[in-house]
């Protein structure tokens, strides 16, 4: 029913499926967690289905109070982890997640620039400022996010110069002559900037085919700005269609801003699906999956984003705009704080609602619990409103509802014309580009 274009879609490899109690259920294959074949199963799943890209979140710490109740941050380095499902896939995107506020951006461009030679021209990156780490990396205090937003911007442009350092072009490969290369086309970058100091050039010659695609998480002002100036997909929480509206439209103009067309910057906005047969058992499996939830973590976080204190409150009295107090001046994700803020604005939750809320439990993520026409609707009314270009998947409550996401919500996409039913390109910046 709808005139617009097919949607990207991409699967999260973090096993939100197994998040809260999910992991405890029988057939969750949670001691698999750190094998490759654990990740392995999901991308060869996720290829069947014609998906865009399989991606890994990555933090570099680990939050010992989450650790009790379940693997929390804990996993696999994400690059290493691609490079393992590259050998063993052929068609499907692999994004890492690198932060630009700890790695030395030569190691970065090797790597992931590794990884996209290994793929064949699969590799994507997911751009970070990161949110908490900064003692693992010999800092001492994390920098605000206008400044970790500043070096990021650096960053990207040293990475990205860093490739172009050392063009494909400039390999000859001739056995008759006995020239492998044409030396004066590889060329030092001599980068001097506030934050990093970078000669080059880069020891791995590009990759002979499309380059790397670009993804970016964090969207303050200061983090849309960054994405229009350079992403090819921001990965975003907007809870509900208006959210989503304002994004998109507020990326295209910034994007315009920055000399590229609104649809260079494709919005994916991350999808929490819990689905079963009837809305009834979704329900059921969400319950189950957040029962057991951790109220004081919760509490402190609400304190932490929005500087509310709600250890004593009573449990009847619902939360208005009134008893917020100023915004906190520099909370870890201003995406996040602010989407809190605005749930709290908008709706007077008494504190036992608010604990369920996606702002709380998913991070502020579009969530649909319900049927799998349910989620159909949904995406259908979101494309048709011109608010999305995809979505980013992230299955909750069971292995099942990861299962149902890509073997019956996938295909009815494709039944309605919103999905691509092959590949029609086998690299990952020839996928985003079937849209255009
Ligand atoms: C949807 C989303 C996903 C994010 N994923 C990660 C991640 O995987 N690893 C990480 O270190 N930081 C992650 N971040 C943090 C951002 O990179 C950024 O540092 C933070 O949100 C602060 O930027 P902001 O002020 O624009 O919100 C994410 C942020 C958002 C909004």
């Amino acid at each position: 029913m709808t005139t617009r274009k097919p949607l990207h879609i991409g699967l999260s490899l973090a096993p939100t499926w197994l998040s809260g109690d999910a992991w405890r259920r029988p057939g969750s294959n949670i001691e698999g967690l750190y094998s490759s074949d654990f990740a392995l199963d999901l991308a060869r799943r996720a290829e069947a289905a014609h998906l865009d890209f399989v991606f890994r979140p990555d933090v570099s710490f680990l939050p010992m109070e989450a650790l009790e109740t379940g693997a929390g941050f804990a996993s696999l380095d994400p690059t290493v982890l691609m490079a393992a499902l590259a050998r063993e896939t052929s068609r499907i995107g692999l994004v890492s997640t690198v932060s630009t506020t700890f790695f030395p951006p030569y190691a970065v461009a090797r790597q992931l620039q590794s990884l996209h030679w290994i793929s064949n021209g699969r590799a994507g990156w997911n751009i970070v400022t990161a949110l908490q780490g900064h003692e693992n990396f010999g800092l001492q205090a994390m920098p605000d996010a206008d400044e970790r937003y500043a070096r990021a911007a650096e960053f990207t442009d040293v990475v990205r110069r860093l490739w172009a350092s050392f063009p494909n072009e400039a390999l000859k490969i001739d056995r008759d002559s006995g020239r492998y290369a044409d030396a004066s086309l590889v060329r030092p970058i001599d980068h001097e900037g506030p934050h990093l100091k970078v000669r080059g050039p880069l020891n791995l010659p590009e990759f002979g085919g499309p380059r790397i695609p670009l993804v970016q998480a964090g969207a303050s002002s200061t983090g849309r700005d960054f994405a229009a100036s350079v992403a090819d997909i921001v990965f975003a929480p907007t809870p509900d269609l208006d959210a989503a509206l304002e994004l998109r439209r507020d990326l295209s103009r910034r994007a315009q801003r920055h000399g590229r067309q609104a649809q260079d910057v494709r919005l994916l906005p991350g999808l929490s699906l819990y689905l079963a047969d009837t809305r009834e058992q979704a329900r059921e499996m969400f319950q189950q999956t957040h029962g057991r939830v951790d109220r004081g973590r919760k509490l402190a976080s609400i304190q932490a984003m929005v500087g509310l204190d709600l250890t004593d409150w009573p449990a009847d009295r619902p939360i208005t705009a009134a008893d917020l107090p100023p915004p906190v001046a520099t909370p870890s994700s201003r995406t996040h704080a602010g989407l809190l803020r605005r749930l709290m604005e908008r709706e007077s939750l008494r504190i036992d609602e608010l604990l369920l809320r996606p702002e709380i439990l998913s991070a502020a993520h579009w969530q649909v619990v319900g049927t799998v026409d349910d989620a159909v609707a949904q995406i259908t009314e979101w494309s048709a409103a011109g608010a999305i270009d995809g979505f980013l998947a992230a299955p909750g409550g069971s292995v099942e509802s990861l299962h149902c996401v890509l073997e019956q919500l996938v295909p009815r996409l494709v039944e309605a014309g919103l999905f691509r039913s092959r590949y029609t390109g086998t690299t990952f910046m020839e996928h985003l580009d079937e849209s255009r």
